[in-house]
Parts: C-alpha cells; sequence; structure tokens
C-alpha cells in the first residue's frame, strides 16, 4: 500500500524555527545561521518520515514564515511597494521576503507588511497575495526546485507540493481596480510551467498540488478554469503524476470536476467528508488513484483503525489496492510534533492521544493493517482498539452535573434583561463615560521579563507568591500609566497569562494542557491549543483575582476580560465524541459563571472575546446558519445574566462582518471592538449598511507592526469610520491587544490615540455649540 503524507510541521520540534527567525529579525544571527537551523528541520523531517516508511515524502513544505508567502515569491508577485528593497543590494531575497510578512521600517525605509488572514477555518494564519489589474509575473524564487534538490542529495526522492493555480488566486486580495481575478490565469500559467518544467527535470516523478477550494462552493468559471489548468498541465507534462489535494471539507457539487481531471491521485479529506466517500467510489474512473486522507490533521486524537479500517476496505473492495493510498487528511502543520516529549499528561488521556509524529506511523499501521488479513490480532490493532475502549467508559469524560445544566438552559438564560434600547442610557449613567471613549483590547507587551518571571515560576526557581507579586507589580505600573494617559475604561493587562486560550484551558475542568505542543499561528508566533477531552465546568474563578485587584488600584472602571466560548473552542483541539455545540455550551456556562462573579465584585465592563467566531464559520454556506445559531446562542448564554447597568463587551479579529453581520447583531453585545485599521475602515460597511444599534470600536491602528502610527492617520480613521456610524456609537481604541508589542511603540501610539479622542470631544462641543 502506497502512503503519504501532505505535509509536515516546519517550526521545528522544540521551535527551532521561531527562535532562529527572531533572533534573525534582531540581528542576533547571520542568514547563514538561520539557514543551517532551517536545514537541520527539513532533514529532520523528511528522516523521521522515511524510518516510519512513508513512500512518498512531501518537500516545500518548509516555510520559514508562510507557504502562501513562499508561493508568491516563487511566482514574483510582489506589490511595488517592496521595489525599493529589490533594488538594495545589502538585501536578500529572504529579506525581501521577511519584509513582505513583517513590513519594513528602517534605513529610511517605510513599507508596510502584506495582509494576513485565516487560512481557511484554521488559526493558522497566511500572507494575502496583492493582485493588480494586468499584473505580470516572474519566477523569482526557486525554492521549491532547491528543496527537492535539497532531497535529492540526501536520497530521497519527494514530491514536491506547490499550491494549485486557481487556489492561489482566490487565496488573494484585489488592489486598486476591481476586476476579475481570474483574468490574471494567462499572466500565471507560464510560470507554473516553468516551475513544473524545472522541477520534472530534476527527476520529479509526481507533484502534490493543493487546490483546498475544491471543497468550497465554485463558481462556474472558477471550476472551468481548474478544469482547464490541470488539461494544460498534463497535456505538456504527460508522464507527469499530479497528485491533487483536497483538504477541509467534502467535494460536494465539485466531486464530477475534480474526478474528471487528468490527474494520477486524487487526494480527499475523510475526516471531515467521510460521509463522501461512497459518491467518489462511484462517480471515479477505474484509473485514478484515491488518496484516502484517513488520520485527522487537525486533532490529537489517536485514530480509531476499527472506523478507518472500514472506510479503507471498502474503497479497497470497490477499485483494489493499486489505486488506493493512505494518507493524512491534510498537512499535519495543524499539529503539535511529537506526543513522546509529554511527560505530564495523565496516562490515561496520553493513550488516547497522537501528534504529528505518532500520525505518520498511523498512516503507515494503517496501511499494513489494511492488507492484513489477521488484522485482529496484530499488536498495533489490539492497542489501539483498547485505547479507544478506555476511553469510551472512561470517567474522566463524563459529568451528570454538566449534562443536566445544559439540558435545563431556558430561553431566558439567552437573553438580556432588557433589550439595548433600554440598556444603553442605564449604562451610560453608571459609567459616566465622556463622547469617544477611549480604551485597549486587553492585554499589554508581554515582554520578555513577564514571559521569564512565567517560565521560572513553572520551573520552581520562583515560588506562587514571588510570581504574584512580580505580575502585581506589572498590573499596578499598567494600571497607574493609563490612569495617567488618560484612558476612559482601563484593562489590567493579562500578564499572568500565558495566551487568552490555553490560560482558560489551564483552569476549567475537562481540559487538560501540554508542556510542548505548539502549533504555528503565524510567522514565528505559536499557540499550544488546550486539549477538550471531557464534559467542561468551572470549579474556581478564572480571572476574578486580577480584575478586582486593577480595579481596587483605581477609581476608573476595569474591563473584566474574558475569553468566548466560541473561541475557546475553536482554539483548543476539541473532543470528538459529542458534537461541538454540546462542547461549546458547556464553556458558555463556564464563562456565565465566570462573568457574574465579576459583576459580584463590582466590575461593571466585561469584555468576552470571540475573535474565532467568523473563522469557525463552515467553509459551505448551506451550514453556516446551523453553526451560526449554536455559536452565538453560546455567547448569549455567556453573556446574558448581568444586570442592564452592565456593560457587556466583545472583540474580533482578522474577520470580514458582511455575510454575517445580523448574527453580530443577535450576539447583542453592548460595544463591539474590532480590527479595522487595514481595512482604512471598510470593514464598517456593513455595520452602516446593517443600521448595526449597539456600540462599536472600531480599530484606528494596526497593532501587528512595530510602527507607531501618526495622529493624522488615526484621526483620519476616526472621520472616516464617523462616515459609517453616528459617533455617539463610536469608542476609539486599537485594532486588538498589544501583547506582542513593546512598551516603547505602545505607549506613543496610545498616548496618541487618546490625544486625538480628546480633540475630538472639543470639536464636537464647537459642533453642539
Ligand atoms: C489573537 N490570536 C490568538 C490566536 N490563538 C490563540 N490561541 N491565542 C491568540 O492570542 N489566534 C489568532 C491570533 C494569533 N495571534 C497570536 C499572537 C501572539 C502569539 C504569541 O505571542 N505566541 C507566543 C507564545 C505565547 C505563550 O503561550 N507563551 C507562554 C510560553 C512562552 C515561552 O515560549 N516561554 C519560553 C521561555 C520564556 C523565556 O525564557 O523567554 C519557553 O518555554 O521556552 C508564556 O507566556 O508563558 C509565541 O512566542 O509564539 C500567538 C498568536
Ligand atoms: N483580549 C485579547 C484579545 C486578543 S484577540 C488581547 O487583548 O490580547
Ligand atoms: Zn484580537
Amino acid at each position: 500500500m502506497q502512503t503519504q503524507v501532505l505535509g509536515y510541521p516546519r517550526i521545528g520540534s522544540q521551535r527551532e524555527l521561531k527562535k532562529a527567525n527572531e533572533q534573525y529579525w534582531a540581528g542576533k544571527i547571520k542568514k547563514e545561521e538561520l539557514e543551517l537551523v532551517a536545514e537541520t528541520i527539513r532533514y529532520q523531517n523528511w528522516q523521521i518520515q522515511k524510518n516510519e516508511g512513508i513512500s512518498l515524502i512531501p518537500s516545500n513544505d518548509f516555510s520559514f514564515y508562510d507557504q502562501v508567502l513562499d508561493w508568491s515569491l516563487t511566482l514574483g508577485a510582489i506589490p511595488k511597494r517592496y521595489q525599493p528593497l529589490r533594488t538594495n543590494e545589502g538585501l536578500s531575497l529572504l529579506d525581501l521576503y521577511f519584509a513582505m510578512a513583517r513590513g519594513y521600517q528602517k534605513d529610511g525605509y517605510d513599507i508596510t507588511a502584506m495582509e494576513m488572514t485565516k487560512w481557511f477555518d484554521t488559526n493558522y494564519h497566511y500572507i494575502v497575495p496583492e493582485f493588480y489589474k494586468g499584473q505580470t509575473f516572474e519566477l523569482t524564487s526557486l525554492k521549491v526546485v532547491e528543496e527537492y534538490k535539497e532531497a535529492k542529495k540526501l536520497g530521497i526522492k519527494t514530491k514536491p507540493v506547490i499550491l494549485g493555480l486557481v487556489s492561489y488566486l482566490l487565496l488573494g486580495k484585489v488592489k486598486e481596480d476591481s476586476f476579475n481575478v481570474l483574468s490574471l490565469v494567462d499572466n500565471l500559467l507560464p510560470i507554473y510551467i516553468e516551475v513544473i518544467k524545472q522541477l520534472t527535470s530534476e527527476g520529479a516523478e509526481y507533484i502534490q498540488i493543493d487546490e483546498p477550494f475544491l471543497v468550497l462552493d465554485l463558481t462556474v468559471e472558477q471550476k472551468q478554469t481548474i478544469e482547464f489548468f490541470y488539461k494544460h498541465i498534463q497535456s505538456l507534462f504527460p508522464n507527469l503524476k499530479i497528485i491533487l489535494a483536497t483538504y477541509f471539507g467534502e467535494l460536494g457539487d465539485n466531486t464530477s470536476l475534480a474526478v474528471g481531471l487528468p490527474i494520477e491521485v486524487l487526494h480527499i479529506d475523510l475526516v471531515r467528508g467521510e460521509n463522501a466517500l461512497e459518491k467518489i467510489l462511484d462517480e471515479a474512473p477505474s484509473y485514478l488513484k484515491l488518496s484516502l486522507g484517513i488520520v485527522d490533521g487537525r486533532n490529537i486524537w489517536k485514530n480509531d483503525y476499527q472506523k478507518s479500517l472500514a472506510l479503507i476496505d471498502q474503497a479497497i473492495a470497490t477499485r483494489g489496492k493499486e489505486k488506493i493510498w493512505i494518507s493524512t487528511s491534510c498537512s499535519l502543520l495543524h499539529s503539535p510534533f511529537d506526543l513522546d516529549g509529554e511527560t505530564k499528561l495523565s496516562d490515561e488521556i496520553k493513550q488516547w492521544l497522537a501528534f504529528a509524529k505518532q500520525k505518520i506511523s498511523e498512516v503507515s499501521e494503517l496501511a499494513k493493517l489494511s492488507v492484513n488479513v489477521d488484522r485482529e490480532n496484530t499488536v498495533s490493532y489490539q492497542a489501539n482498539i483498547k485505547a479507544h475502549n478506555n476511553k469510551r467508559v472512561s470517567k474522566l469524560i463524563h459529568n451528570e452535573a454538566v449534562k443536566q445544566r445544559v439540558n435545563k438552559i431556558t430561553e431566558a438564560d439567552a437573553n438580556r434583561l432588557a433589550p439595548f434600547a433600554v440598556r444603553q442610557p442605564l449604562q451610560h449613567a453608571a459609567l459616566e463615560l465622556p463622547l469617544f471613549p477611549t480604551t485597549t483590547i486587553g492585554s499589554f507587551p508581554q515582554t520578555t521579563e513577564v514571559r521569564q518571571w512565567r517560565a521560572k515560576f513553572k520551573k520552581g526557581e520562583l515560588t506562587a507568591q514571588e510570581y504574584e507579586d512580580l505580575l502585581k507589580e506589572e498590573t499596578a505600573r499598567a494600571i497607574k500609566w493609563q490612569e495617567e494617559i488618560g484612558l476612559d475604561v482601563l484593562v489590567h493587562g493579562e500578564f499572568e497569562r500565558n495566551d487568552m486560550v490555553e490560560y482558560f484551558g489551564e483552569q476549567l475542568e475537562g481540559f487538560t494542557f501540554t508542556q510542548n505542543g505548539w502549533v504555528q499561528s503565524y510567522g514565528s508566533r505559536c499557540v499550544k491549543p488546550p486539549v477538550i477531552y471531557g464534559d467542561v465546568y468551572r470549579s474556581q474563578p478564572l480571572t476574578v483575582f486580577w480584575s478586582s485587584y486593577a480595579q481596587s488600584l483605581t477609581d476608573k472602571q476595569v474591563k473584566g476580560m474574558l475569553t468566548g466560548p466560541v473561541t475557546i473552542l475553536q482554539w483548543s483541539f476539541v473532543r470528538n465524541d459529542i458534537p461541538r455545540s454540546e462542547t461549546c455550551t458547556q464553556i458558555a456556562l463556564a464563562i456565565r459563571d465566570e462573568v457574574l462573579d465579576l459583576e459580584k465584585e463590582n466590575i461593571q465592563v466585561i469584555q468576552i472575546d470571540e475573535p474565532a467566531i467568523r473563522e469557525g464559520l463552515p467553509l459551505r454556506k448551506v451550514e453556516w446558519d446551523s453553526y451560526l445559531d449554536w455559536a452565538v446562542r453560546a455567547f448569549r448564554i455567556s453573556a446574558s445574566g448581568v444586570k442592564n447597568e452592565t456593560q457587556i463587551h466583545t472583540h474580533m479579529c482578522y474577520s470580514e462582518f458582511n455575510d454575517i453581520i445580523e448574527h453580530i447583531a443577535a450576539m447583542d453585545a453592548d460595544v463591539i471592538t474590532i480590527e479595522c485599521s487595514r481595512s482604512q475602515m471598510e470593514l464598517l460597511d456593513a455595520f452602516a449598511e446593517f443600521k448595526y444599534p449597539n456600540e462599536i470600536g472600531p480599530g484606528v491602528y494596526d497593532i501587528h507592526s512595530p510602527r507607531v502610527p501618526t495622529e493624522e492617520e488615526m484621526l483620519h480613521l476616526i472621520k472616516k469610520a464617523e462616515y459609517y456610524i453616528p459617533n455617539k456609537q463610536l469608542w476609539i481604541n486599537p485594532d486588538c491587544g498589544l501583547k506582542t508589542r513593546h512598551w516603547e511603540e505602545t505607549e506613543k501610539a496610545l498616548i496618541a490615540m487618546v490625544n486625538i479622542a480628546k480633540e475630538l470631544r472639543k470639536e464636537s462641543l464647537i459642533e453642539v455649540v
């Protein structure tokens, strides 16, 4: 049986790439040292897969920052503003690449970064290609060819991975003029041909072409272009064996298109599209090989061999074993590296898990078992069955009280006492805030010191009291500084949190967490998603201590700061034995309890962050309503227990709102703060058109860049916001939390932001007079 892996985690088993990248950016190591780290990671990844006996190992799945940005550089899709860097002889292609990802503000240059957005419905972010009318392309980076050659030298004949032409175009954003992005196909095609030519002449037999858009709704023109592309490539390279990789969902109405393409292998995601197998087996022509993506690349649960083998058996019975490959559902980019390194997980839970390294063993084992007539008597099969049986009956997982509480939720539990129109004046009277109230989104810089205190505390080098005292000092400093600069609603700064989801996961029951289960979120930034293995509940307050402490230091309002149920769900590894909606409701009840405890402690403004609500939207539109119904309801359950006077905020970033605005409104938060500056306030369009009734804080500056915005820039954005939203509804705040920033730029930016609010208030007084 042939096996393949669609992609392997590239951050390194100990996040070596993250550390090396950050050192390179800080000028602490040379390019050669960074490249050596990268080479070592690639070598190790290939070796791990080879040792597991994977038949087709990917190359070009490594990336210094992001695979879509790699592809933009390969194709020469470099926005014009980077032209001065291209002609600067002191800068390498790698420097240009990092400048595109992160912006370039030094040596007299001030060039903004390219936009970043969510990779489908994952928590991974890619760099959005920018397209211009009539844009031309040129082969600029040969990374894909070089990495193929590098593996070949090591004796491994890989399958290079590239992004399909239509998916690449659809991932991008049209800039300046509005035009049909498919009009660029003719200009782009020659570069694809050139890349494939170079790869095949180096000996590449297989190329994996990723076309994830095939699991989304496509227009007729998009479908035709996909067909045209593959037919064209196959006519030019008749000996090339194309593996067409689709993932993150079912092919659905694109099935006949996909199975009819002139390709060698069609890869399908059987984790997300288990029910689609029959249709594909029916429709696929007999010569087509099917790669079954049976091992989940997006979760950490051990594969259920019994269930997987039933599907594999069905496929083999229909097509014969020569036509069936075994694979991961998608790239393992979304999985942590290696379970073996986890020494603190309970043995009971650990036996249910598999990280990337274990997942490739599963691919290999499944391939072997699928052709073994005596599989039931093998050690690997027996061990797998035993682990799953243990899980099914484990006392760790089920909690009757939680299930009963979920069943008893009433409509009233999901509704505030009075509508917003009644709540708003009560809140204004209670909070006495000025026009254009200023606030921040929650986190302040997580400095190296703060992270080191936590690391030392975890290693036992600081006592709990010492750690708490240091965090108290940091919080007190932040409160004092916010008071000094004149912010209206203060935050405690989130210094005690390692991450806005992991922190909650560490304290809630039904969750466990890992020591080293890092997954890349963007560039060098990683997250360690907690693991939800059982029914969730709150056994003790989660945040009350820090919010109350901060509130005790000031007469101004301090916002309580919580992560919402949908975001906790979305950014965790979620149990797969009950529907996600049920787990989400359990989390909502836990957060509701916390909201009520904060209110009891006289916290009058409480923010429940839901940045992931948009990202959780199913890829197919037909499934949107059902998701939005339970997701919005979960938020409402978490927020609705409070008095009318208590002001509930929510926050969202990286989100387009146009198509879900009525559901955002249905969340009924009193104030929503959103990331808005990079779209130059265009995101407000949806709120204006919908006549969104509640209050809004459109972000007035981009927090992802160290660049300090000028007062003029921010003022310009607020003036634009006023065009969309009446100023009585407007708040002034940055785009998102400031945890990734340094204090130096944070101070300058926020002082400027507060100044502008003061100016605007003066202006509005003059207007009234
Ligand atoms: C808002 N975003 C978030 C997303 N998902 C989340 N789960 N959380 C988010 O905040 N998705 C969408 C966006 C993505 N944005 C970000 C932004 C920033 C990060 C980030 O900064 N990640 C950190 C890791 C954060 C963390 O967990 N830190 C821990 C451990 C820190 C650590 O590495 N310690 C060192 C020792 C410390 C030292 O000596 O310096 C170690 O263990 O080796 C902590 O603070 O305790 C990152 O560094 O990548 C992610 C997503
Ligand atoms: N409260 C969080 C939200 C990030 S989306 C923060 O400020 O970091
Ligand atoms: Zn945010």
